[in-house]
């Protein structure tokens, strides 16, 4: 059960909804003789669930980490967008050049990523874990916190606020004090879940966080994506496998088939497109899909 009204915003996007927010503009990645993406543009709209769909080796974590930094890709722009507060009511936008940033300051531009295997640290509690998320947003040192006095102790206070307003929204209060190491599967991408969102992002990147989960888990996590997206206004790319969870809560769907984008567009528009059916779906699974 939620408990609290929630007095911090998850999300720190300035974008209104529907407009541009994130613009991948022909990206190209190699590894060596390997070409992982082949000239990929698409646009992601603030406000909206984004999914990138495509068979296994399609180039969609390499997307991503092209997105948060961990790739440089040898062609092509990736573009973040914000306003200034003066700029909310419609004026010129702010744009950031992803490729060209390091990883710590695009996570300070509101870019936040879960990966595929949990990365979390399994020996610390659930709230240490999410307070771990806050270090992009921490301007003290981490003696004054831990000294407790002054600046610090006020710091701490406010990121603890805000930490317990996401576990709040991801119901994992009955976990809090518990080392991550212990829970279940399902749980543990919660928490995972959670980190990301405690650095307030402005763009949430989700690496399958539904993979290795049992069909009641599936629901759980589909139903908390969808909390973050509707309660806290967050902007999310996905990149999942299972069809009929992708369908259900995106927005907008992006193809990938070695490495190129084959199709993009609304859900329903993407799962009858042809190209998809037979690159992804194929003849069988496409029946899964369709309404
Ligand atoms: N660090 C790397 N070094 C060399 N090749 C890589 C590297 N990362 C990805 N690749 C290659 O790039 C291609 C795309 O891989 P990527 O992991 O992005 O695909 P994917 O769509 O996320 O696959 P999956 O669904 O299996 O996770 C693959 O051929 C992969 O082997």
């Amino acid at each position: 059960m939620r408990t609290r009204a929630y007095q911090h915003s998850l999300s720190s996007s300035t974008v209104p909804s529907g407009e541009p927010l994130l613009e991948v503009d022909a990206v190209s990645l190699r590894f060596g003789g390997v070409q992982a993406l082949r000239s990929v543009s698409f646009t992601v709209n603030s406000g909206r669930i984004h999914s990138i769909i495509g068979p296994n080796g399609a180039g969609k974590s390499s997307l991503l980490n092209c997105i948060s930094g961990l790739y440089r890709p040898q062609e092509g722009e990736v573009r973040l967008h914000s306003r200034s507060a003066e700029d909310t009511g419609g004026g010129a936008d702010r744009t950031h050049r992803l490729n060209s940033l390091p990883p710590y300051r695009i996570a300070r531009l509101g870019v936040a990523r879960s990966f595929q295997n949990i990365e979390l640290f399994s020996q610390l509690t659930v709230l240490e874990n999410l307070m771990l998320g806050r270090h992009v947003h921490m301007r003290h040192s981490v003696l004054a916190s831990a000294l407790w006095f002054g600046p610090g102790r006020r710091q701490e206070i406010a990121h603890r606020e805000l930490v317990e307003e996401v576990i709040d929204l991801l119901q994992l209060q009955a976990h809090r004090k518990q080392p991550v190491g212990s829970l279940a599967y399902g749980i543990q991408k919660r928490v995972e879940l959670g980190r990301a969102l405690c650095l307030q992002p402005a763009l949430l990147l989700l690496d399958e966080p539904m993979a290795g989960m049992n069909a009641e888990e599936k629901e759980d996590m589909a139903r908390y994506i969808l909390d973050v997206h509707e309660l806290a206004g967050v902007s999310i790319v996905l990149i999942e496998h299972d069809m009929n969870v992708v369908m259900d809560i995106s927005s907008h769907v992006s193809v990938l088939d070695f490495g190129k984008l084959i199709a993009d567009g609304h859900p329903d528009e993407v799962k009858a497109d042809p190209r998809v059916i037979e690159a992804y779906l194929g003849a069988e699974d496409s029946e899964v899909a369709q309404p």
